[in-house]
């Protein structure tokens, strides 16, 4: 069944359509119309079939598609003239709920201000301004403004006027209370942002690509203690692919470590910071994860000069062999006492020698990222809460709450990560179960978790030395056929270890969620959960053959 609407919207589809018009089966469909019929009918469309019906018909029909998701209904003309990717629902929904969280905790804070506060008056809480500065069809705007509540104003820009006048009609579309909220602007994001100076609560920044050429603007567009939530989907670039293009575009070179996609994020943060320094101000981040084909970061930005003294001691270089993937962190900076002051100074270095300790081989240097923590553990809780007390409504909440049930379960004080199959790559041997490789580090006296970004992630305090003696132990007990003497792994096994590893499990060497049996990695819903073309283009879109490899991963990987 299909109804369909040309341009200009017909009097009947102005105003937002009530329920029971439209009898949308999910929070989370599809509608495509078209006029042919003199009845109008509704198709629903399942979110997670590989029916392609956003992209079905032919350019410049004028015709549209109803896109639902959450609360919002936004029209789209089919020939792919604004920008929509069903894909990004889990960047959405979770901007959502860390948006309903920031809101929460900004007026306690401002409660808890008023408390100290002698003498004066209470001053009223200004319900935040919200700016998403890259709206194309405005479908965040119009979730933000419909979903969360105590929001203020919603200002949605977008440079392509295409996209400002699909805004419009769909603000009109979702009705009055939508309408009251959110106002559109053509502009260009970079100058309208420096010419508000702290003039928005949260901002949103979800790019084509990288937001490298946002970020000056944004650091100052946004008040004291206010929200940024940008994304970026150049993952090739920032995971390793291209070195040159990452130093040029984030300040940093990335390796390309089974971390990778973690030292994305760190990559990203260290470049807010430095944006942020250059007006005295820095960064707090509150949660930063790698979803699909992107990453997203939510950080708060404040002012300080003195505190923005202290950056270079949240970023580090790292040193990676190139031969066994051993990886070492030295920082930028360290603390020099003198006089009962403290001061900043650049940190001693190299922490390596010339060749690896382990192997031999010669060092990669990568950096400089973030290496404070990468999320807040006490908000990542309430978001958590937040998102169960109200399932119903995100769309995408179990994708949402796998991600953050393994975020909250991340070592907040190690940056990266060593993955399980990459080490028996190196030896050449067979794979101890997570377990065991846990128990091991857990019974030499080492801390140890999982990370969002991978399933075979092991996150840990433990030096590679450590490491590698646990696998030396393990390999004792399944011996490997001898190599090349010139192979890391041969260089490596040439040494009795120190350690002896315990493989034995202790009580507690499963994470809570494990115990609980909560999912932690999901596949996705449906092929061609990847990035979107630019709109205008034709509609096309896949994973690398890398993130379609690490998917499959996810799923199939034994993990108990
Ligand atoms: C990836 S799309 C945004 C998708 C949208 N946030 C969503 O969730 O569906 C990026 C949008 O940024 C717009 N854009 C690109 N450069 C811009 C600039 N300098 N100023 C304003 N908008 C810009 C493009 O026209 C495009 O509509
Ligand atoms: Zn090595």
């Amino acid at each position: 069944m299909r109804t369909l609407i040309r341009a200009p919207i017909p009097l009947r589809l102005r105003r937002r359509p009530s329920k029971s018009n439209l009898s949308f089966s999910s929070s989370f469909s599809t509608t495509t119309t078209t006029s042919s019929s003199s009845t109008p009918n509704t198709t629903i469309c399942n979110p997670n079939s590989d029916d392609g019906c956003c992209a079905a018909a032919g350019e410049g029909t004028g015709d549209y598609t109803i896109v639902k998701e959450g609360e919002a209904d936004i029209l789209m003309d089919s020939s792919n003239s604004v920008f929509y990717n069903k894909a990004q629902v889990n960047n959405r929904d979770l901007s959502i709920a860390v948006l309903r969280t920031f809101i929460s905790r900004r007026s306690e804070e401002h409660a808890a201000m008023l408390s100290k506060m002698v003498g004066s008056g209470p001053k009223d809480l200004k319900a935040p301004r919200v700016l998403e500065a890259l709206a194309a069809s405005g479908l965040r705007a119009l979730r933000y403004a419909r979903e969360v509540d105590g929001i203020g104003e919603v200002v949605a820009l977008d440079n392509n006027k295409v996209a400002v006048d699909a805004c419009k009609k769909n603000i009109e579309f979702n009705g009055s209370h939508v309408s009251s909220k959110v106002v559109v602007h053509e502009a260009d994001a970079r100058v309208y942002m420096l010419t508000h100076p702290k003039e928005f609560d949260v901002v949103d920044l979800d790019p084509y690509g990288s937001p490298v050429a946002f970020l000056d603007s944004v650091v100052q567009t946004l008040a004291d203690g206010g929200l940024l939530m940008c994304t970026a989907t150049d993952m090739a670039v920032l995971s390793g692919g291209n070195e040159g293009v990452c130093f040029s575009k984030y300040g940093s070179y990335p390796l390309k470590g089974k971390y990778n996609h973690e030292m994305a994020l760190r990559i990203l943060l260290a470049c807010l910071e430095s944006h942020a320094n250059r007006h005295k101000r820095y960064i707090v981040p509150i949660l930063s994860v790698q979803m699909d084909f992107y990453i997203r970061v939510f950080v708060r930005i404040f002012t300080s000069a003195s505190a923005m003294k202290c950056s270079t001691l949240k970023l580090l270089y790292v040193y990676q062999c190139v031969g066994c993937d051993s990886f070492h962190m030295q920082s930028l900076g360290r603390v020099v006492s003198k006089n009962n002051s403290v001061m900043y100074a650049p940190g001693f270095g190299p922490i390596v020698p010339q060749e690896c300790g382990d192997c031999g081989k010669k060092f990669s240097m990568g950096g400089p990222i973030w290496s404070a923590p990468i999320h807040d553990h006490d908000w990542v809780p309430s978001i958590m809460s937040n998102i169960s007390a109200m399932k119903d409504r995100y769309p995408a909440y179990e994708r949402i709450s796998a991600v953050l049930t393994s975020v909250s379960e991340e070592l907040l004080d190690v940056p990266l990560f060593v993955n399980a199959h990459s080490l028996c790559s190196t030896l050449k041997c067979t794979s101890p179960t997570m377990a065991m490789f846990r128990s091991a580090l857990i019974n030499a006296g080492y801390r140890v978790s999982g990370s969002h970004v991978d399933p075979l992630a092991l996150k840990t305090d433990a030096p590679m030395n450590i490491i590698w003696d646990i696998m030396r132990c393990w390999i004792k007990i399944h011996p490997v056929k001898a190599h090349a003497a010139s192979q890391p792994g041969t260089i490596i096994l040439s040494r009795e270890p120190i350690l002896e590893a315990n493989f034995a499990q202790p009580v507690d060497h499963l994470s809570k969620s494990r115990v609980k049996k909560l999912p932690r990695f999901l596949p996705n819903p449906e092929r061609y959960w990847g990035p979107k073309s630019k709109a205008g283009r034709q509609v096309k879109c896949n994973l690398s053959p890398a993130d379609e490899d690490r998917n499959r991963a996810s799923i199939e990987t034994p993990i108990s």
